[in-house]
Protein backbone atom coordinates (compact mmCIF):
# COMPACT_ATOMS: atom_id res chain seq x y z
CA UNK A 1 0.00 0.00 0.00
CA UNK A 2 1.46 3.56 -0.50
CA UNK A 3 1.67 6.09 1.72
CA UNK A 4 -0.48 9.35 2.06
CA UNK A 5 3.09 11.39 1.63
CA UNK A 6 5.42 10.25 0.17
CA UNK A 7 8.95 12.35 0.18
CA UNK A 8 11.94 11.23 -1.73
CA UNK A 9 15.03 12.91 -2.28
CA UNK A 10 13.78 16.11 -2.04
CA UNK A 11 16.48 19.23 -2.28
CA UNK A 12 16.15 22.62 -2.52
CA UNK A 13 17.82 26.24 -2.97
CA UNK A 14 16.80 29.43 -2.60
CA UNK A 15 17.07 31.25 -5.24
CA UNK A 16 19.62 33.14 -3.59
CA UNK A 17 21.56 30.09 -3.77
CA UNK A 18 21.13 28.61 0.01
CA UNK A 19 20.84 25.13 -0.42
CA UNK A 20 18.69 24.24 2.71
CA UNK A 21 17.09 20.98 2.13
CA UNK A 22 19.39 18.16 0.88
CA UNK A 23 18.10 14.73 -0.15
CA UNK A 24 14.96 14.35 2.33
CA UNK A 25 13.52 11.42 2.14
CA UNK A 26 10.32 10.29 4.50
CA UNK A 27 6.56 8.40 4.05
CA UNK A 28 3.00 9.84 6.05
CA UNK A 29 0.51 7.70 6.59
CA UNK A 30 -2.73 8.51 6.81
CA UNK A 31 -4.19 9.78 10.29
CA UNK A 32 -0.42 9.97 11.00
CA UNK A 33 1.01 12.93 13.38
CA UNK A 34 4.24 13.96 11.99
CA UNK A 35 6.29 16.60 13.69
CA UNK A 36 9.58 17.94 12.13
CA UNK A 37 12.39 18.91 14.89
CA UNK A 38 15.63 20.78 14.70
CA UNK A 39 18.02 23.62 15.14
CA UNK A 40 16.64 27.04 14.07
CA UNK A 41 17.33 27.98 10.65
CA UNK A 42 17.82 23.78 9.63
CA UNK A 43 14.72 24.19 6.95
CA UNK A 44 11.86 22.87 8.94
CA UNK A 45 9.52 25.71 7.41
CA UNK A 46 11.34 25.50 4.01
CA UNK A 47 10.07 22.01 4.13
CA UNK A 48 6.65 22.48 5.51
CA UNK A 49 6.09 25.06 2.54
CA UNK A 50 7.02 22.49 -0.38
CA UNK A 51 4.92 20.09 1.02
CA UNK A 52 1.67 22.93 1.37
CA UNK A 53 2.73 23.46 -2.54
CA UNK A 54 3.76 27.06 -1.61
CA UNK A 55 7.00 26.54 -3.51
CA UNK A 56 7.21 24.91 -7.03
CA UNK A 57 10.89 24.73 -7.81
CA UNK A 58 12.28 21.82 -6.10
CA UNK A 59 14.42 18.85 -6.84
CA UNK A 60 12.90 15.04 -6.16
CA UNK A 61 9.72 14.19 -5.62
CA UNK A 62 6.78 15.39 -3.39
CA UNK A 63 3.26 13.24 -3.67
CA UNK A 64 0.08 13.25 -2.02
CA UNK A 65 -2.04 10.30 -2.76
CA UNK A 66 0.44 9.83 -5.73
CA UNK A 67 0.01 12.68 -7.53
CA UNK A 68 3.25 15.54 -7.55
CA UNK A 69 3.03 18.35 -4.93
CA UNK A 70 2.80 21.35 -7.49
CA UNK A 71 0.75 24.05 -6.08
CA UNK A 72 -1.55 24.88 -3.24
CA UNK A 73 -4.59 22.25 -2.40
CA UNK A 74 -8.26 22.12 -0.95
CA UNK A 75 -6.71 18.33 0.56
CA UNK A 76 -4.19 20.78 2.96
CA UNK A 77 -5.20 23.23 5.46
CA UNK A 78 -2.51 25.24 6.43
CA UNK A 79 -1.94 27.42 9.46
CA UNK A 80 0.55 30.20 9.55
CA UNK A 81 2.75 31.23 12.14
CA UNK A 82 1.62 34.55 12.59
CA UNK A 83 -1.99 33.73 12.08
CA UNK A 84 -3.31 35.72 9.29
CA UNK A 85 -6.84 36.54 10.72
CA UNK A 86 -8.77 39.18 9.80
CA UNK A 87 -8.62 41.39 12.97
CA UNK A 88 -11.58 43.57 11.91
CA UNK A 89 -13.99 40.66 11.08
CA UNK A 90 -16.23 38.25 14.01
CA UNK A 91 -14.85 35.13 14.85
CA UNK A 92 -17.64 33.64 12.62
CA UNK A 93 -16.61 36.13 9.45
CA UNK A 94 -13.18 34.83 10.08
CA UNK A 95 -14.09 30.81 10.09
CA UNK A 96 -16.33 31.15 7.17
CA UNK A 97 -14.20 33.26 5.09
CA UNK A 98 -12.65 29.60 3.24
CA UNK A 99 -16.01 27.74 2.73
CA UNK A 100 -17.22 31.39 1.05
CA UNK A 101 -13.82 31.34 -1.11
CA UNK A 102 -15.28 27.59 -2.10
CA UNK A 103 -18.53 28.31 -2.87
CA UNK A 104 -20.80 26.76 -0.16
CA UNK A 105 -24.01 27.74 0.06
CA UNK A 106 -25.06 30.14 3.30
CA UNK A 107 -26.71 27.12 5.16
CA UNK A 108 -23.85 25.02 4.54
CA UNK A 109 -21.86 27.19 5.71
CA UNK A 110 -23.54 28.41 8.79
CA UNK A 111 -23.76 25.01 9.96
CA UNK A 112 -20.12 24.02 9.76
CA UNK A 113 -19.18 27.20 11.14
CA UNK A 114 -21.31 26.76 14.07
CA UNK A 115 -20.38 23.20 14.82
CA UNK A 116 -16.38 23.78 13.87
CA UNK A 117 -16.75 27.12 16.21
CA UNK A 118 -18.33 25.31 19.14
CA UNK A 119 -15.62 22.13 18.52
CA UNK A 120 -12.44 24.81 19.30
CA UNK A 121 -14.91 26.03 22.52
CA UNK A 122 -15.36 29.68 21.14
CA UNK A 123 -19.36 29.16 20.53
CA UNK A 124 -19.62 32.38 23.20
CA UNK A 125 -17.57 34.53 21.37
CA UNK A 126 -19.18 33.90 17.71
CA UNK A 127 -19.64 37.89 17.06
CA UNK A 128 -16.92 39.47 19.10
CA UNK A 129 -14.15 40.60 16.91
CA UNK A 130 -10.67 38.63 16.08
CA UNK A 131 -8.76 42.14 17.59
CA UNK A 132 -10.65 41.87 20.96
CA UNK A 133 -9.48 38.14 21.57
CA UNK A 134 -6.43 36.70 23.99
CA UNK A 135 -3.91 34.85 22.21
CA UNK A 136 -5.06 31.45 22.72
CA UNK A 137 -8.77 32.20 21.41
CA UNK A 138 -7.35 33.64 18.11
CA UNK A 139 -5.18 29.93 18.04
CA UNK A 140 -8.49 28.29 18.02
CA UNK A 141 -9.89 30.68 15.30
CA UNK A 142 -7.55 29.89 13.37
CA UNK A 143 -7.25 26.34 13.51
CA UNK A 144 -11.27 26.17 12.59
CA UNK A 145 -10.68 28.29 9.80
CA UNK A 146 -8.53 25.73 8.68
CA UNK A 147 -10.14 22.50 9.84
CA UNK A 148 -13.85 23.84 8.62
CA UNK A 149 -12.94 23.02 4.95
CA UNK A 150 -12.07 19.38 6.07
CA UNK A 151 -8.70 19.38 4.60
CA UNK A 152 -7.17 15.76 4.49
CA UNK A 153 -3.76 17.16 5.71
CA UNK A 154 -3.09 19.99 8.38
CA UNK A 155 -0.11 21.59 8.23
CA UNK A 156 1.32 23.99 11.34
CA UNK A 157 4.23 25.97 11.31
CA UNK A 158 5.16 26.55 14.73
CA UNK A 159 1.38 27.44 15.92
CA UNK A 160 1.69 27.97 19.66
CA UNK A 161 5.35 29.22 20.02
CA UNK A 162 4.07 32.95 20.86
CA UNK A 163 1.37 31.53 23.76
CA UNK A 164 2.52 31.36 27.65
CA UNK A 165 3.04 28.00 28.60
CA UNK A 166 -0.28 27.26 30.66
CA UNK A 167 -2.15 28.00 27.00
CA UNK A 168 -0.25 26.16 24.91
CA UNK A 169 -0.64 23.12 26.58
CA UNK A 170 -4.12 22.99 26.44
CA UNK A 171 -4.29 23.95 23.39
CA UNK A 172 -2.08 20.81 22.89
CA UNK A 173 -4.02 18.73 24.68
CA UNK A 174 -7.29 20.10 22.34
CA UNK A 175 -4.99 19.37 19.30
CA UNK A 176 -4.48 16.22 20.01
CA UNK A 177 -8.04 15.49 20.64
CA UNK A 178 -8.75 17.48 17.24
CA UNK A 179 -6.33 15.52 15.27
CA UNK A 180 -7.67 12.26 16.57
CA UNK A 181 -11.60 13.20 16.37
CA UNK A 182 -11.48 14.18 12.99
CA UNK A 183 -9.30 11.66 11.36
CA UNK A 184 -6.86 14.05 10.33
CA UNK A 185 -3.29 13.88 8.59
CA UNK A 186 -1.17 15.85 10.81
CA UNK A 187 2.24 18.06 10.25
CA UNK A 188 3.41 19.99 12.46
CA UNK A 189 6.93 22.02 12.36
CA UNK A 190 7.97 22.82 15.82
CA UNK A 191 11.34 24.00 18.16
CA UNK A 192 9.80 22.33 20.96
CA UNK A 193 10.63 18.86 22.09
CA UNK A 194 8.00 18.34 24.65
CA UNK A 195 5.07 19.50 22.17
CA UNK A 196 6.79 17.19 19.69
CA UNK A 197 6.40 14.04 21.96
CA UNK A 198 2.94 15.22 23.57
CA UNK A 199 1.89 15.04 20.01
CA UNK A 200 3.12 13.11 17.86
CA UNK A 201 3.06 9.67 16.33
CA UNK A 202 6.41 9.90 14.64
CA UNK A 203 9.86 12.93 14.87
CA UNK A 204 11.38 13.80 12.00
CA UNK A 205 14.72 14.82 13.11
CA UNK A 206 16.30 17.48 10.63
CA UNK A 207 20.00 18.35 11.40
CA UNK A 208 21.75 21.47 10.81
CA UNK A 209 22.74 20.95 7.31
CA UNK A 210 19.41 20.25 6.09
CA UNK A 211 19.41 16.50 5.80
CA UNK A 212 17.17 14.01 7.84
CA UNK A 213 19.13 12.71 10.78
CA UNK A 214 16.81 10.32 12.08
CA UNK A 215 13.34 9.35 11.98
CA UNK A 216 11.73 8.08 15.74
CA UNK A 217 8.45 6.55 16.49
CA UNK A 218 6.65 7.53 19.54
CA UNK A 219 5.37 4.60 21.17
CA UNK A 220 3.46 5.70 23.97
CA UNK A 221 0.26 5.52 25.55
CA UNK A 222 -2.74 7.92 25.06
CA UNK A 223 -3.80 10.45 26.48
CA UNK A 224 0.02 11.18 27.15
CA UNK A 225 1.55 11.44 30.55
CA UNK A 226 3.90 14.45 30.61
CA UNK A 227 5.81 13.34 34.21
CA UNK A 228 6.21 9.16 32.90
CA UNK A 229 9.55 8.07 32.68
CA UNK A 230 9.01 6.87 29.12
CA UNK A 231 8.00 10.18 28.01
CA UNK A 232 11.40 11.81 29.47
CA UNK A 233 13.06 9.17 28.18
CA UNK A 234 12.20 10.46 24.99
CA UNK A 235 12.60 14.00 25.88
CA UNK A 236 16.24 13.68 27.18
CA UNK A 237 16.83 11.75 23.47
CA UNK A 238 15.74 14.57 21.57
CA UNK A 239 17.75 17.43 23.69
CA UNK A 240 20.87 15.67 23.44
CA UNK A 241 19.94 15.54 19.60
CA UNK A 242 19.26 19.10 19.48
CA UNK A 243 22.31 19.88 22.02
CA UNK A 244 24.74 17.69 19.47
CA UNK A 245 23.69 19.80 16.56
CA UNK A 246 24.22 23.10 18.35
CA UNK A 247 27.84 21.88 19.08
CA UNK A 248 28.69 20.77 15.15
N1 LIG B 1 12.42 33.35 1.24
C1 LIG B 1 13.68 33.05 1.57
N2 LIG B 1 14.70 33.43 0.77
C2 LIG B 1 15.97 33.12 1.08
N3 LIG B 1 16.36 32.43 2.18
C3 LIG B 1 15.39 32.03 3.01
C4 LIG B 1 14.00 32.32 2.76
N4 LIG B 1 13.26 31.79 3.76
C5 LIG B 1 14.13 31.20 4.61
N5 LIG B 1 15.41 31.35 4.18
C6 LIG B 1 16.60 30.82 4.79
O1 LIG B 1 16.55 29.40 4.70
C7 LIG B 1 17.04 28.77 5.87
C8 LIG B 1 15.99 27.86 6.43
O2 LIG B 1 14.89 28.65 6.87
P1 LIG B 1 13.60 27.99 7.54
O3 LIG B 1 12.74 29.12 7.98
O4 LIG B 1 13.05 26.98 6.65
O5 LIG B 1 14.26 27.25 8.79
P2 LIG B 1 13.58 26.78 10.15
O6 LIG B 1 14.26 25.51 10.54
O7 LIG B 1 12.11 26.74 10.00
O8 LIG B 1 14.01 27.97 11.11
P3 LIG B 1 13.38 28.45 12.50
O9 LIG B 1 13.38 27.25 13.39
O10 LIG B 1 14.36 29.48 12.99
O11 LIG B 1 12.02 28.98 12.22
C9 LIG B 1 17.46 29.90 6.81
O12 LIG B 1 18.85 30.11 6.65
C10 LIG B 1 16.66 31.09 6.30
O13 LIG B 1 17.36 32.29 6.57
Amino acid sequence: MTSLVNLEKVSFQYKNDLQVLNNINFKIEQEEFVSILGPSGCGKSTLLNLIAGFIPYYTGSIKIEDKQVKMPSEDRGFVFQDLALFPWLSVYKNVEFGLKMQGDSKTSRDQKVRGMVELVGLTKYLDYPISSLSGGMKQRVALARTLVTEPNILLLDEPFSALDAQTRDVLQEELFSLHNNLNMTTILVTHSIDEAVFLSDTIVLLSKNGQVKDIIDIELESPRDRTSSNYNAYVKRLYEFLQNERQQ
